[in-house]
């Protein structure tokens, strides 16, 4: 590294005391290159930035070195000063160190010039150092400065106790008119609080950050002045001196409220987008990609637990005839509705979805019952078949439903879904209008339901039915007043098999409907036939379930039968149970309307068994009330069955109601009733079901039982 030269500037007359000046300074080993001058001019002249120290006499012939130091301060040169002389007196020599010169060395000790130079430049040195850090402190300090008043949040300096101590431009737009922010704490500044925000139901920044020795972001939400919703995000700072003491806190604060707006309104868009990517936008469902994560998470969770789900997949029977008469319209709607009804069928622990199309699917979770999976299943075969008013069309709808059961059927929700879509279409081979259970792992009574269903259609076809007749009294005059028909299955192996264990199965496969069809048109004929032998005309009462009552059109078929055999609308009566009246109050009242116009009797079968509403009798056109006979079983010895079936019968006499009493089998039970004058009864005290053939024998001789002669 070349050695740094010392480029000096000496204002001396004596040439000797110059050269003597040099040769000590470069004795003590310092590098020297001088300009020796005694005039103002040359001193002047010479004065530049390159000079590193002026050595000076006091007195020169025409200058001395007050002017010097004068001329050099008002120059502005910064060029460390030493005045080397003989003896000046201290007073001199203490003004001219106060004029600004650096030293002052005596001529008569020059060997120590070395010393007080190398000590001069040192200073001057330090000196510079130091200015510079000044400097350089006061644009840093500018700098934060400007930074920290750019900010467009609060930033605040306070002490632990919540003073402020420094405060920005924002935060300074808050300190109320005539009021020092030095004054106040940051709580009243930004809440105008008494106390810190803390006691305000508010994490307090500083305090948090106090506690945990650690900067802290803390977040507050309040209502302001005019009730809007403001969030606030303060962080707090923790200023620390040399020993880590807390010496204050350096606060920001930053209003949110537009961040977090947004946020919520992408939440919101989120949650929108969410909807379009996994709900059917026609009815709010979930969609296929969607319900099978649904359907992953019950298969995990029933694996997990040992439950059984059931995967049930549902496609309405020839929907596209409705799309392609109605148009789309009306088929999207019709495609609502019956989500909705589905919808308001499942349990709180199903998923509904819509696969596509016409096809939903339905994980019943859990499905460890299968009757109640069938039970599930014929209800939501039932709630389709309810007839369906869109616009001014009126449908009657029906679904096949194919169920597929976890584990046993499969361990894959692809697997899962092709099983219960084959036992779909199974069931769509069946006829339609009914479910089938995946074949390899039916359960004994799907199997079993599936055997009564094929077979109970052959019985059908192949005359195994026959009616029997059960002759209804009047009670006060013993006369014969009407007989219920009964269906009987006379099935070729099994021999008798009673109503009880094929009606319900029938309503459930909705072959309640050419079943009850056979019933109706059978028991026509047969009062068609007993008037063709002469037999006086008598009433004939036929049980009809919710699945005729609601999915055809039951008047019209009536009406067609009536027709047919040339039979008085009168000689027929309808037995409805309660429960079919309560499933669709209006279409109910609308076929029992349509039906009591053209003339025929409806009766409500069980009373007392279901709802027993008051409101209904008002409302529907019944001309009997039926006693189920679990009241008249114990009718003599039971005061609260004697009291249902005293209510049943008084009720029905305010109100205009013939009443019978149902299962009347003692002579107590008969003497009961008639002492509480029930009109007419029907039972094993007077006749058991009779075939036609028996009946016909008491007809024609008009044959009383004993009991009412
Ligand atoms: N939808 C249709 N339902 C029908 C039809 N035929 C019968 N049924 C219903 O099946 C249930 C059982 O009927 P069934 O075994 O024929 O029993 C009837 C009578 O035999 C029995 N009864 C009559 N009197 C007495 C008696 O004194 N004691 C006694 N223990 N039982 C008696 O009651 C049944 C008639 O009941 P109801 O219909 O409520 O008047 C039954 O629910 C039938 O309704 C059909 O064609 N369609």
């Amino acid at each position: 590294m070349p050695e740094t030269i010392l480029n000096i500037l000496i204002l001396e007359d004596s040439a000797t005391d110059a050269e003597l000046m040099l040769h000590t300074l470069r004795k003590e080993g310092l590098n020297v290159s001088a300009h020796v001058t005694m005039t103002r001019q040359g001193y002047v002249a010479a004065l530049n930035d390159e000079i590193d120290l002026i050595l000076s006499d006091y007195n020169l012939p025409q200058y001395d070195a007050l002017q010097a130091l004068e001329h050099l301060n008002a120059l502005g040169y910064d060029i460390p000063f030493i005045l080397v002389s003989g003896t000046i007196g201290d007073q001199r020599a203490v003004e001219i160190i106060r004029r600004g010169a650096t030293d002052y060395l005596l001529k008569s000790r020059m060997p120590k010039l070395g010393q007080v130079v190398k000590r001069a430049l040192q200073e001057r040195h330090i000196l510079h150092e130091k200015q510079q850090v000044e400097e350089q402190l006061h644009l840093e300090r500018d700098l934060l400065h400007n930074v920290i008043d750019g900010l467009e949040m609060q930033v605040m300096i306070t002490d632990r106790d919540f003073n402020i101590q420094v405060l920005n431009w924002q935060a300074q737009k808050l300190v109320p008119v005539g009021q020092s922010a030095t004054e106040m704490t940051c709580y009243q500044l930004t809440r105008g609080f008494d106390s810190p925000c803390s006691e305000h139901g508010m994490e307090c920044p500083i305090e948090t950050a106090l506690a945990k020795n650690r900067a802290t972001k803390v977040q507050q939400n309040y209502q302001d002045e005019n009730g809007e919703n403001v969030s606030v995000e303060k962080t707090a700072t923790l200023l620390r001196n040399r020993q880590d003491d807390v010496t204050g806190i350096f606060l920001t604060c930053r209003d949110i409220s537009e961040n977090m707006r947004q946020k919520e309104d992408i939440a919101y868009k989120e949650m929108q987008l969410e909807q379009i990517l996994h709900y059917d936008t026609l009815t709010g469902l979930p969609q296929r990609d969607f319900f099978f994560d649904l359907l992953h998470s019950h298969m995990v969770g029933c694996q997990k637990n040992n439950r059984t789900l059931a995967l049930l997949y549902l496609d309405l029977d020839r929907f596209k005839n409705i799309n392609d008469t109605l148009g789309h319209t009306v088929g999207d709607q019709v495609l609502q509705e019956v989500a909705q009804r589905l919808q308001n069928n499942i349990r709180i622990t199903d998923n509904l979805s819509r696969m596509s199309g016409d096809e939903f699917l339905i994980t019943l979770d859990p499905a460890d019952n299968l009757s109640e999976v069938t039970q599930l299943a014929q209800k939501f075969l039932s709630v389709i078949s309810v007839p369906m008013k869109i616009e001014h069309h009126r449908f009657h709808l029906t679904a096949s439903i194919g169920i597929s059961l976890f584990p046993g059927d499969a361990t894959s929700p692809e697997k899962l879904l092709s099983c219960a879509d084959s036992a779909m279409y199974r069931a769509k081979e069946s006829g339609r209008d009914a479910f089938r259970f995946y074949k390899p792992h039916m359960n004994e009574k799907a199997q079993g339901l599936l055997w009564l269903e094929t077979e109970l259609r052959l019985a059908i076809e192949q005359e195994q039915l026959e009616l029997h007749y059960q002759p209804q009294y009047d009670l006060n005059t013993g006369q014969l007043v009407g007989m219920e028909a009964l269906v009987r299955w006379n099935h070729p192996e099994k021999g008798m098999i009673p109503p009880g264990e094929f009606i319900p199965q029938a309503e459930e496969t909705s072959l309640i409907i050419p079943l009850g069809e056979w019933v109706l048109n059978t028991a026509c004929r047969q009062i068609a036939a007993w008037h063709a032998m002469g037999i006086s005309p008598i009433r004939m009462a036929v049980n009809i379930s919710a699945v005729q009552f609601y999915r055809i059109d039951l008047a019209q078929m009536v009406a067609k039968l009536l027709d047919h055999y040339g039979l008085p609308a009168t000689l027929l009566e309808l037995e409805i149970t309660e429960s079919v009246l309560m499933d669709d109050v209006e279409a109910a009242a609308e076929t029992m309307n349509k039906l009591t116009a053209m003339g025929i009797q409806l009766s409500i079968d069980d009373f007392g068994t279901g709802y027993s509403s008051l409101s209904y009798l008002k409302r529907f056109p019944i001309s009997t009330l039926k006693i189920d006979r679990s009241f008249i079983n114990d009718v003599t010895i039971n005061e609260q069955d004697a009291a249902i079936a005293l209510s049943i019968i008084s009720l029905a006499g305010h109100m205009g109601i013939e009443v019978l009493a149902e299962g009347v089998e003692t002579v107590e039970q008969l003497s009961f009733l008639q002492r509480h004058a029930c009109q007419y009864g029907q039972g094993y005290l007077f006749n058991r079901p009779l075939p036609a053939k028996d009946i016909e024998r008491q007809l024609k001789t008009a044959h009383l039982p004993e009991c009412l002669q």
